[in-house]
């Protein structure tokens, strides 16, 4: 059979060349408008560098940047889907940054973590992403100005909330400067040496192993399940080891250069996580935002009643009520609140003052722009 490409017609190979040479004209604007996007965007660095006296200037606006993304999407004529769409204008906008000052980000590692994916998706491929061991130590990192931003997960669908995320927060002066969630699928992955049908150990973190049970009892119910710190832990582990595997996601299986035996084997269809963006500025409003707080109230009756009625009262949309033991006592709680809007709208500061009244303290974490991709 011949390998080549079927042959074209004279007319087809006329209306080919017509089209590479369309394709060629617009290459040529599209390069041009990208170029004049990025000496725009060097001069708004400018301005920015001037306004705050060339001293600790501001350059990333997220902000900003989810206006762009939504008005992306908004606008979007088609083909490419919205998403698509937005993933190019998310890597021109990285590109863009980078020019004004390039960003480096904490986030939970090793390399190949789903934390390191949800920094690329977040802030595009042209920061520099630096792991680190532990959630605080990605705190610790922003906070000493080490790093320009962080990334930590704080929520999984079916395994719920990341109390160490949250806990950190309670204990440290970071804010929370956006949020990006990642759709998490789990992959059986395979060093070289390993036979598939003589896998004897799975490594992973406990999250995903127990995202993976029903998969993994009817499929390979014999094989020892081992805990690891982290799912790109896992994966580096296997590289050498024989009849092992790994359960870890796309960036893990490249980077440590494993073999995907099965794809996607999470019991839960829709599994995902959500992370916080983190970083020591208050952002400004972006009109599609949501606030997180982390409130303590004195154990007594009625309570938590006090918490709730200011939001039923001026009319803010709570979106999520998460409880944490306190670290200063045993029996007393913490509330880490969500609620639609940003903390400088009339009706957040009413709500903000009357929790205020009541409560022992109320630590704004910060007010941000909704996930956009
Ligand atoms: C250009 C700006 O700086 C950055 C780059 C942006 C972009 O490329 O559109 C948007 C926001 C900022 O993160 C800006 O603040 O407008």
């Amino acid at each position: 059979m011949s390998d080549k490409p079927e042959s074209l017609t004279q007319a087809d190979e006329s209306a080919l060349m017509q089209l590479r040479e369309e394709i060629d004209r617009l290459d040529t604007e599209i390069l041009a408008l990208i170029s004049k996007r990025a000496n725009c965007a060097m001069k708004v660095a400018e301005v920015k560098m001037k306004a705050s006296g060339n001293a600790g200037a501001v350059f990333y606006r997220p902000e900003r940047e989810a206006q762009v993304l939504t008005s992306v999407m908004d606008r979007n004529p088609g083909p490419l889907g919205n998403e698509d769409m937005a993933k190019l204008f998310r890597e021109i906008m990285s590109a863009c940054l980078a020019l004004e000052k390039p960003m480096e980000v904490a986030y939970l590692g090793p390399e190949g973590t789903f934390t390191q994916q949800a920094a690329l998706k977040h802030f595009g491929q042209w920061v520099k992403t630096k792991p680190m061991p532990a959630i605080d130590e990605v705190f610790r990192e922003v906070e000493a100005g080490a790093c320009n931003y962080g990334v930590v997960p704080v929520e999984n669908s079916s395994e719920g909330i990341v109390n160490h995320t949250l806990d950190t927060f309670i204990t440290s002066n970071i804010k929370i400067c956006g949020e990006v969630e990642l759709r998490i699928h789990h992959h059986l992955l395979a060093g070289p040496n390993t036979k598939h049908d003589k896998i004897s150990r799975i490594y992973s973190h406990q999250q995903s192993l127990a995202q993976c049970r029903k998969w993994l009892d009817a499929h390979m119910p014999h094989a020892e399940r081992i805990a690891v710190s982290s799912n790109a832990e896992a994966a580096k582990r296997v590289q050498g080891e024989w009849n092992s595997a790994a359960i870890a996601g796309e960036l893990a299986a490249s980077l440590y250069d494993l073999e995907i035996v099965e794809s996607k084997i999470e019991d839960s269809p829709d599994n995902s996580t959500r992370f916080l963006i983190i970083g020591t500025e208050q952002v400004g409003p972006s009109s599609e935002d949501k606030t997180s707080l982390v409130v303590s109230m004195r154990n007594e009756p009625g309570a938590l009643y006090h918490l709730l009625k200011p939001f039923n009262e001026f009319g803010v949309d709570m979106t999520r009520l998460e409880t944490r033991p306190s670290m200063t006592g045993n029996w007393t709680y913490v509330f880490f609140i969500d609620f639609a809007g940003h903390c400088e709208d009339e009706s957040a500061i009413k709500v903000i003052n009357a929790i205020r009244e009541t409560a022992v303290d109320v630590k704004v974490l910060g007010s941000y722009p909704k996930g956009v991709l």
